[in-house]
């Protein structure tokens, strides 16, 4: 399998991560470009949020290197990693922002962990970062349950980009949204990149994302990534799961479909 180029922002190396007798990612290695948008498919309970999770230091590893921005995680000091914490931001599945906090509680949350600004200019920040994600002055006073999916989805977004991060992490970003709203969040996903410069990783099962946003997908199967490239290299892959998944019905009826309406 070919890895990333020199200077990789994200470079695994035989990672291994298991809870108990069950060994979930099995010696996986990868690199994640600096500048492109990754993404990463795999079966169901495969672990694409379990690999994910574990590069943010959420689900500790059993062996393996990941090397984050040039920082070893195992080599790095407390302070480094404080320091490396503030260079990437993450948007978890389905959104999980915090239920009892408003819009703008929500995206200071990570500048109050880690930037010592006065209040006022965390909310000239926070409108800033709502303005990028589609948002306005009149969402900042709103709680969770009054969002829409796709209102929470792009609070998440905000929040993840509080700390003007290189890196963004998202698990499923297009999940629960429907088809328009999720190739408008996709199509926010690019701009954000192409501005911002972001390295994104994204874990997703979005046929639309892989399509139209990702540089690169990987394919995550029996604990390590099998396949790694642009679509087209998915097509030529000799593994089931990615011929089934690729090649699958689904998958052609949706690809012929899209060819057809870029006609
Ligand atoms: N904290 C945990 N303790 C025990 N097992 C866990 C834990 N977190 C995840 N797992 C297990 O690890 C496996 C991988 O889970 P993960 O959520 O990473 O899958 P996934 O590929 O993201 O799935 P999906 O596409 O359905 O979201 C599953 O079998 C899951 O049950």
């Amino acid at each position: 399998m070919t890895l990333g180029g020199a200077n990789p922002a994200i470079s695994v190396r035989d990672l291994v991560v298991g809870f108990g007798d069950h060994t979930v990612l099995d010696r996986l290695s990868l690199d994640v470009r600096s500048g492109e948008i990754l993404g990463v498919v795999g079966a169901s309970g495969g672990g694409k949020s379990v690999f994910l999770r574990t590069m943010i230091g959420l689900v500790p590893k059993r062996s393996g290197q990941v090397v984050l921005l040039g920082t070893d995680l195992d080599r790095a000091s407390d302070a480094d990693l404080r320091g490396l914490e503030r260079r990437w931001g993450v948007l978890f599945q389905h959104g999980a922002l915090f239920s009892s906090l408003t819009v703008r509680q929500n995206v200071q949350f990570p500048m109050r962990e880690y930037l010592g600004i006065s209040q006022r200019l965390m909310d000239e920040v926070t409108l800033a970062k709502l303005e990028m994600v589609g948002l306005g002055p009149d969402d900042l006073d709103k709680f969770p349950s009054e969002l829409s999916g796709g209102m929470t989805k792009r609070v998440a977004l905000a929040r993840a980009l509080a700390l003007d991060p290189e890196i963004v992490f998202l698990d499923e970003p297009t999940s629960g949204l429907d088809p328009i709203s999720a190739g408008e969040f996709d199509e926010l996903i690019r701009t954000l990149q192409t501005t911002l410069k972001l390295t994104v990783f994204m874990v997703t099962h979005d046929l639309d994302s892989l399509r139209t946003i990702c540089d690169r997908i990987a394919v995550l199967s029996d604990g390590r990534i099998v396949t790694v490239g642009p679509l087209a290299a998915m097509y030529e892959s000799d593994h089931p799961w990615v011929k089934s998944y690729f090649g699958g019905e689904r998958a052609s009826l949706h690809f012929s479909a899209a060819a057809a309406t870029e006609v």
